[in-house]
């Protein structure tokens, strides 16, 4: 009979996961995704509109035959929360691809978090202009926290300035980073002349125009997953050359991709893998919906980690 799954719960997963091991098997995922060879099986995330309370959940599984990983993500994505809980949550369910059989059911809201900012950091990497002084961030939950982390652990920032709808929450986040931040009166005033700008919001209209983009620069635009939400602007859309983690999935779910109607120049895979360019002295822009792959892998990680903490030192 098979062993019983474990249980990992949230803050043993945040113990166990570092960026440092995490950037690195999330290039292999994107790459191994973007070869479109048959060895990585995911199907577009299934989202379940649940309209009675403004929610969606969402399903996303994955198969990686080279590092056999079988591994499926459920996550709810709310616009209403009660106060102090989560818009997002999310459970990882990892399988022994051998017979199936479920090994592993651990948090998904911390994955989610570490490895979409990882992602995003990521894309910059590659596609950053020469010039790093200036970071902004639109909105002002999980993933502007997440994405503050990595992107000044990763990157020489001089300065990090962030916008939200209410002021009190861009403070609030203000007050829960580690290191100084501008809290902006307008999002106008925290892209103007940003060298790297990150859309982290729940807005279904634009919040990014590109009118306010410093040539050269380059977005990670995060929210907006849904085909008729937004959070940037027709302008930015065509002007910007286009990257995304996965085609097939932006043509389905990205608001900001269908209805500006602009050309998809690469995935983020192909650039990591080298047989796309990484036109860094444009402007670019890396459309980020997310995918399950980047979940099954980072799954594989926290599993591995706790495996090697289980076993006894010799
Ligand atoms: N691409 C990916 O892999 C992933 C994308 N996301 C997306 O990233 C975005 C941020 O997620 P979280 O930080 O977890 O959510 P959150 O609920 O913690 O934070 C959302 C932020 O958006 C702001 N906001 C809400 N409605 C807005 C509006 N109409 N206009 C402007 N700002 C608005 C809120 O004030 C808050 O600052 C969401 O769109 C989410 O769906 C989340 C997980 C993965
Ligand atoms: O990739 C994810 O996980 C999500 N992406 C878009 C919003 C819901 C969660």
């Amino acid at each position: 009979m098979a062993d019983a799954p474990i249980f990992i719960g949230a803050a043993e997963v945040a113990d166990l996961l570092q960026y440092g091991a995490l950037l690195p098997v999330l290039e292999r995922a994107l790459v191994d995704f973007s070869k479109h060879d048959g060895m990585v099986v995911q199907p577009v995330r299934s989202t379940v509109p649940v309209d009675k309370h403004n929610g969606f959940l969402g399903v996303m599984p994955a198969y990686m035959t080279e590092s056999d990983t079988l591994a499926t993500k459920i996550v709810r994505f709310y616009h209403q929360t009660a106060f102090g809980t989560s818009s997002h949550q999310a459970t990882v369910l990892l399988f022994n691809p051998s017979d199936g059989s479920l090994r592993a059911i651990m948090d998904g809201t911390v994955i989610t978090e570490m490895r979409t900012a990882a992602v995003s950091a990521i894309a910059t990497k590659y596609l950053k202009p020469d010039r790093l002084e200036t970071l902004c961030i639109l909105g002002s939950g999980a993933q502007a926290i997440s994405h503050y982390n990595i992107f000044t652990q990763m990157f020489p920032f001089k300065q990090v300035r962030v916008w939200s709808r209410s002021r009190e929450s861009a403070e609030r986040f203000a007050g829960q980073v580690q290191g100084q931040v501008q809290v902006c009166t307008s999002a106008r005033e925290a892209v103007l002349g940003a060298d790297v700008v990150i859309t982290v919001t729940m807005a279904s209209e634009p919040v990014l125009f590109g009118e306010w983009v410093k040539p050269g620069a380059h977005v990670n635009a995060v929210g907006a997953c849904r085909p008729e939400w937004r959070e940037v602007d027709d302008a930015l859309m065509k002007n910007a050359v286009l990257y995304v983690d996965s085609k097939e999935a932006a043509l389905m779910e990205s608001g900001d991709v269908i209805l500006s109607g602009a050309d998809i120049f690469a995935e983020l895979g192909e650039v990591v893998k080298g047989t796309r360019p990484a036109l860094c002295e444009k402007t670019t822009l890396f459309k980020s919906l997310g995918m399950a792959v980047e979940d099954a892998a980072t799954a594989k990680l926290v599993f591995d980690c706790w495996l090697a903490k289980k076993k006894p030192k010799l």
